[in-house]
C-alpha cells in the first residue's frame, strides 16, 4: 500500500497541495487528472522524494522522506519518468535498455531486451544512438528503461504526450499490460482520458490544492456529479432539465456529453445549428437552443447544415441514471 496522509507542499508564493490523503493498493493503476498547474507532477515528485514536504508518505508500511534524508534523490523501489527523460544520449537504444536489466546469462539478457524492444516497437531502431531519436521515440526508450529496472512503483508524467496518435493506443496496451502482468503499481499524471478509461482502476481529480473527486473512472465518466468531473473527458453540456423535459417536476441541471444526443426530425429540444466540425467518424455541431438561447454541442453522423433547425433527445436510460445520481441540494 502507498499511503499518503495530510500531505502538504508549498512553493515560495503558493500552496500547491494542502493536506492531501489517499491510500493506493499495491499493484493498482491510478491516474491523476486536473487542470494545468493543479499539482499532478508535484504530487508524483513528492512521492518519489524529490522535495521536502509536510505530512506522511509510506510504501508498504515504510515511511518515505524527502531529499534531505536520502543519499541519492528518489527511492530505489520506485521509478519516476518525468518530462526530462534522463537517458544516456550517446549510447544506443539497446544499450540504454539493457544497462539496467538484471539477467544471469547473455541469452536471458538478450531475450529480456528483445521483449522490451518489442513492447515499444523499436526493434528497427535498436542500434541507433538515443540522441538521434525524436522526442516521442526517446519517451518510449525511457519507458522501456524504467520497466527494465522492475520497479515496485512506476510514476509516469504524461507518458504518451509526444507519441503519435496512430501508435499511441497500441503502445498504451503494451506498456500498461506489461506493468499489470508484473504487478507494478502505476501512478500516471495525465490530461488524456484515453490513458485512464481503459487502464486505470482509480481516477483522482486534483483541484483547489486537494483531491476533489476519486473513484472508478468508468463510474466517474458515466455518472459525473459535477461539471468539473465530466470536463476531464472532453466537451460536456449542462442543461436545465426543464428544457429537455418541460413536464419535469424537479429543477436541476443535467450533464450531457455531445455523443449522448440523438437527432429527431419531429420532437425534442429544438436547436439551431451554428457551426459544424468534421471529426472523421462523426460531425460535432455547435447549436443554440431556440428557447433560453443556450449554446450546446452534439455529435451526429449526418452532415447537417448551418442554420438548420433540428430536435435533440437523450436516451431515457441516461436521463434516469443522471437524475438518480444528482448531487444532494
Ligand atoms: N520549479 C518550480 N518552481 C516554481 N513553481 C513551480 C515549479 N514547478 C512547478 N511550479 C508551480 O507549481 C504548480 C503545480 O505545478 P505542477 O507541474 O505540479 O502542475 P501539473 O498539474 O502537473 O500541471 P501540467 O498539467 O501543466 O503538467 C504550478 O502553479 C507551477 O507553476
Amino acid at each position: 500500500m502507498l499511503s499518503i496522509a495530510k500531505l502538504s507542499f508549498s512553493r515560495p508564493n503558493a500552496v500547491i497541495l494542502d493536506s492531501v490523503s489517499i491510500n493506493i493498493k499495491a499493484g493498482s493503476h491510478v491516474s491523476f487528472m486536473g487542470q494545468s498547474g493543479c499539482g499532478k507532477s508535484t504530487l508524483l515528485q513528492l512521492i518519489y522524494g524529490l522535495h521536502e514536504f509536510e505530512g506522511q508518505i509510506s510504501w508498504q508500511g515504510v515511511p518515505l522522506y524527502g531529499p534531505s534524508r536520502n543519499l541519492l534523490p528518489g527511492h530505489a523501489q520506485m521509478k519516476y519518468l518525468a518530462q526530462d527523460l534522463g537517458l544516456m544520449p550517446y549510447l544506443t537504444v539497446v544499450e540504454n535498455i539493457a544497462y539496467y536489466l538484471s539477467a544471469h546469462t547473455p541469452a536471458l539478457l538478450q531475450r529480456r531486451t528483445n521483449e522490451l524492444l518489442d513492447m515499444i516497437e523499436m526493434q528497427a531502431l535498436a542500434q541507433r544512438k538515443v540522441k538521434s531519436l525524436s522526442g516521442g521515440q526517446q519517451q518510449l526508450v525511457a519507458l522501456a528503461r524504467a520497466l527494465a529496472q522492475e520497479p515496485e512503483v512506476l510514476l509516469l508524467d504524461e507518458p504518451f504526450g509526444q507519441i503519435d496518435t496512430f501508435k499511441k493506443n497500441r503502445l498504451r496496451r503494451n506498456i500498461f499490460g506489461h506493468a499489470r502482468n508484473q504487478g507494478i503499481t502505476v501512478l500516471v499524471a495525465t490530461h488524456d482520458p484515453e490513458d485512464v478509461l481503459p487502464f486505470s482502476d482509480t481516477l483522482v481529480l486534483l483541484k483547489d490544492q486537494g483531491i476533489f473527486a476519486q473513484g472508478d473512472p468508468v463510474d466517474l465518466y458515466r455518472n459525473p456529479k459535477i461539471k468539473a468531473v465530466a470536463e476531464l473527458f472532453g466537451d460536456v453540456n449542462e442543461i436545465p432539465i426543464k428544457l429537455l423535459k418541460p413536464y419535469a417536476k424537479m429543477d436541476m441541471d443535467l450533464l450531457v456529453y455531445p455523443h449522448e444526443f440523438y437527432v429527431s426530425e419531429t420532437s425534442g429540444l429544438a436547436v439551431r445549428i451554428k457551426a459544424r466540425y468534421y471529426m472523421g467518424s462523426y460531425f460535432l455541431y455547435e447549436a443554440q437552443t431556440m428557447e433560453a438561447m443556450l449554446t450546446l454541442f452534439f455529435n451526429a453522423p449526418l452532415p447537417l447544415e448551418e442554420g438548420q433547425e433540428v430536435f435533440l433527445n437523450i436516451p431515457l436510460e441516461i436521463l434516469t441514471e443522471r437524475i438518480g445520481n444528482r448531487p444532494a441540494p
